[in-house]
């Protein structure tokens, strides 16, 4: 490795990260990473097919080839790895990365909560962690299932061993670098020795570039920093539910806070397929008209949710606590869904019509005014409800049951502080139900 001014250390906040051993000055280069020691797709695959022989198709992504190479440089016996150095340096588990408790024993799409700190872990987990870590495990289990498939094909031994493979996975996902664009075929990321030893604050500023001349990867800072100074890199502007489920930390003061609606707004959207309440009257004289206005009913709230997709509408509803009122997607979706839930038939036709002319921008009469009460008022009470759950999850949080890993429960207790505090700034009204 080129020299740097950079040495390993171990921090109060961040644990272990690098610090700077001489003062080091705005626009500086913290870290240079010859080519030949950046671990890429490319690299493994050329290894893996020179042994396995001519005709060899590879079928890897980028990820599943770096966690391949990881799973097999770690199991390689000692000594005959060139890499076991910079493998000894990667963490040996992930525990405060929620998946890894969640991604079970065994192989398997879906996260399991078979052991008390897994229990307790998938029992506090924000909506938002929650989302992610179950999109994250059936990734997982596809590169782990494709893998072995491809690997098995070619003649080359597959991961064996689940945890191992789930450990490489986490490794990848949480210390790889992004190479930048590159035209297809290239390689986007990699493995790089002593960058990925490098903490992320939000404050960092740096860039990166290839230095084709020198060919080497080199990470540049935009700020200066005093000898002794723990030295940061950006993982990006990401908020704190996101930085948990990926990185398994959360970052102070981060400015970037979202309170995730879409259980709520999905929520609103089954209740709209019930549509409103049905006529008691009507129905005792004719029984089955009750069963086809439910059916009517949920073909409308359906018909409406496609409507959402069409115009690119459905999904990403989020509060930031800065918007002077709520966000467009939100309001869209909401003025729809809560109009089914309360109208059917030709009144609900009219809702949509002024929806239609709401989303366009054009002049729309004094019934307006109503549905734009109504979200406020939905919006409100699902804060109320939200806010509350929060601070008793924050509160749980502070005393962990004693498998749980105190750094991660930590984590769990500062996400549901900021949504605490989100729901807070929306919740002007108390919801009447609570
Ligand atoms: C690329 S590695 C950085 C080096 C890592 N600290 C180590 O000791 O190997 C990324 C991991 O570092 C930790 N990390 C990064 N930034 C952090 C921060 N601001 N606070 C706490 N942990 C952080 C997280 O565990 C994350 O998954």
């Amino acid at each position: 490795m080129p020299k740097t001014k950079l040495t390993l250390a171990r921090f109060a906040g961040t644990v272990r990260g690098m610090m700077a051993t001489r003062p080091i000055g705005a626009g500086e280069a913290l870290v240079c990473v010859p080519d030949r020691l950046l671990v890429t797709a490319s690299k493994v695959r050329q290894a893996v097919l020179a042994r396995a022989g001519a005709g060899a198709a590879w079928r890897l992504s980028e990820h599943q080839a770096l966690a391949y190479w990881l799973c097999a440089e770690s199991a390689a016996a000692p000594g005959v790895s060139a890499w076991s150095r910079y493998v000894e340096t990667i963490p040996g588990d992930f525990e405060s990365v929620p998946l890894c408790a969640l991604s079970g024993a065994s192989p398997s799409d879906a996260p399991s909560a078979a052991t008390p700190a897994a229990q307790w872990i998938a029992a506090h987990l924000p909506p938002s962690v929650e989302r992610r870590v179950a999109e994250q495990q059936a990734r997982l289990f596809g590169d782990w299932a494709h893998t072995r498939a491809a690997l098995a094909a070619i003649g080359v031994a597959p991961p064996a061993d689940w945890r191992r493979y789930v450990w490489a996975w986490l490794a990848v996902n949480t210390r790889c670098i992004h190479l930048g664009r590159a035209p297809a075929g290239h390689d986007t990321m990699a493995l790089a020795p002593v960058l990925d030893m490098l903490n992320h604050s939000t404050s960092a500023s740096v860039s990166t570039h290839f230095d084709a001349a020198r060919r080497q990867f080199v990470i540049r800072t935009h700020r200066a920093y005093r000898k002794g100074e723990e030295v940061f890199i950006s993982y990006g502007p990401h908020d704190n539910g996101f930085l948990l489920a990926e990185y398994g930390f959360v970052a102070a003061s981060n400015p970037r806070l979202v309170l995730d609606l879409s259980c709520e707004v999905e929520a609103c959207a089954a209740a709209a397929r019930r549509g409103p309440p049905p006529c008691p009257r009507a129905h005792r004289r004719r029984p089955r008209a009750a069963g086809d206005a439910a059916a009517a009913n949920a073909a409308a709230a359906d018909a409406l949710v496609a409507l959402l997709r069409r115009h690119g509408l459905w999904g990403e509803f989020a509060l930031t606590p800065d918007d002077a009122e709520p966000p467009y997607r939100v309001q869209a979706a909401l003025r729809l869904l809560l109009a089914a839930q309360r109208l059917s038939g030709p009144e609900l036709r009219d809702a949509v019509a002024r929806w239609e002319r709401w989303r366009c921008g054009e002049p729309v009469d004094s019934d307006d005014d109503d549905d734009c009460a109504d979200v406020t008022q939905w919006i409100q009470r699902a804060c109320a409800r939200i806010a509350a759950r929060a601070q008793q999850m924050a509160l749980d949080a502070q005393d962990p049951p004693a498998p749980v890993g105190r750094f991660l429960a930590r984590c769990l207790g500062a996400v549901w502080l900021e949504i605490s505090q989100i729901a807070l700034r929306w919740r002007v009204a108390e919801d009447p139900g609570q």
